[in-house]
């Protein structure tokens, strides 16, 4: 129970620190993401990060390493808009750029999530295209503007790259036309959202389609061809 600040300052008991409720909002909602793209299987090892914006600009990012199926509030900085630590010694996810330039370039995106997904990991890896098509799929209608299971969306996929930088160069010619996320191919999917409900309904949903389609293609390539030996 908090103590009525009143009586706590006139008995002497220490008063918390200033509260900040929409930091530990936005870092309890981090926690949770991390532990539920945990149980889909979606963070393996220390794979993934997780971002909220707040309403007054500030970002909120989870730190590099350590699996994000285990975070605790402790677990998520302070960083501005260009990927910087706001707090010396802090050390934000590697790809804390990528998430800067969703918010960057989205006014209305107010979390991100990257995960590594199998569907995601293996569909990228098995054709070169620039992009991964969807279509006829019920599950569609989750993304913005989508009223219909009769789309084709695409799914811009990129290569890999160590520098995040670079690769953030490359995913910028195609973040107007991206309404599902995008992919890294080999790696994983960036998704996000107005807040960190949608941004997982949309991250659950791409998910969904992805393994339909990884199965898709594995049963179309399973058709028995006749052995003559
Ligand atoms: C398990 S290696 C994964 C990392 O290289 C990276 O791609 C990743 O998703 C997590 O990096 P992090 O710096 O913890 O945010
Ligand atoms: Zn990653």
């Amino acid at each position: 129970m908090t103590a009525d600040p009143g009586i706590a300052r006139r008995e002497g008991v220490p008063l918390p620190a200033t509260e900040d409720v929409a930091w530990d909002k936005a870092a309890a909602s981090i926690v949770r993401a991390g532990r539920r793209m945990d149980e889909r299987g979606w963070v393996p090892a220390t794979a993934g990060n997780l971002s909220v914006r707040l309403a007054d600009g500030r970002i909120a990012v989870t730190r590099s390493g350590g699996h994000k199926g285990f975070l605790t509030t402790d677990s998520v900085i302070e960083v501005n808009l260009n990927g910087q630590p706001l707090h010396e010694g802090d050390r934000p996810s590697a790809e804390t750029l990528l998430h800067c330039q969703i918010y960057g370039h989205f006014p209305d995106a107010g979390a991100v999530l990257h995960g590594h997904s199998v569907a995601s990991t293996v569909l990228s890896m098995t054709s070169d295209d620039a992009a991964l098509h969807l279509e006829n799929y019920e599950v569609l209608k989750v993304f913005e503007g989508q009223t219909t299971h009769a789309t084709r969306l695409a799914v811009p996929m990129f290569a890999n790259d160590q520098n995040i930088p670079r690769l953030s160069r490359s995913v910028a010619l195609y973040l107007d036309e991206t309404k599902a996320g995008y992919i890294i191919r080999g790696h994983g999917v960036y998704v996000w959202g107005p807040d960190m409900a949608i941004a997982l309904a949309r991250l659950e949903g791409l998910e969904f389609l992805l393994s339909c389609e990884l199965e898709r293609r594995k049963l179309l390539s399973a058709i028995p061809v006749r052995d003559v030996t």
